[in-house]
């Protein structure tokens, strides 16, 4: 299947707003693994402490009303300073605490000459498939990870 790019055009539905407010849906946090020749770049979390140290896709919580690409590239620029296109999901939907939250993570890749720096977290590092067990992830992330890697693996130019 062909990947599509996106840059928060509104490619995707808004999340949040007033439907469904009988059952409560669960907040959508989105991820970016953001792939550059084979390597997939990994964040460490600077606060709070409980998951300070912990390794992350960047991302964060969609606001109301905003799309899921959207949040992505707002949390990318807020986060790294770079822009982004996002392509298609990795891995599963993982639902977090207790299924008050779901992690969605998708493949993004860098747009132009831009350069992630850790404007909000305590260390960068581009991972390649071999590497992506060096780091000790958050919990949620462990079945995105092992999803991710023949996707990076397919990538990898060496
Ligand atoms: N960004 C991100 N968050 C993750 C991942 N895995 C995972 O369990 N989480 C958790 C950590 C946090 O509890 C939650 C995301 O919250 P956050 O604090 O990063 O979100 P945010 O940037 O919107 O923060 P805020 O505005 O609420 O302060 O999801 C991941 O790969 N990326």
């Amino acid at each position: 299947m062909q990947t599509e790019w996106a840059s928060g055009n509104g490619r995707d539905e808004p999340t949040g707003g007033f439907a469904g407010q009988g059952r409560r849906e669960p907040k959508v946090v989105v991820g970016a693994a953001i792939i550059v020749a084979g390597r997939v770049l990994a964040c460490a979390r600077s606060s709070p402490p409980e998951t300070a140290g912990r390794w992350e896709f960047p991302g964060g919580k969609v606001e109301p009303g905003e799309t899921e690409v959207a949040a992505l590239v707002r949390e990318c620029a807020e986060e790294l300073g770079i822009r982004v296109e996002v392509g298609d999901r990795v891995g599963p939907d993982v639902r977090m605490g207790h299924g008050r939250s779901v992690l969605k993570v998708y493949a993004a890749r860098l747009v132009g000459e831009d350069q992630p720096q850790p404007l909000e977290h305590s260390e960068l590092r581009w991972l390649r498939p071999e590497e992506l067990d060096s780091v000790p992830w958050l919990p949620a992330d462990v079945p995105v990870v092992a999803a991710l890697r023949p996707v990076l693996a397919a990538t990898d130019p060496s």
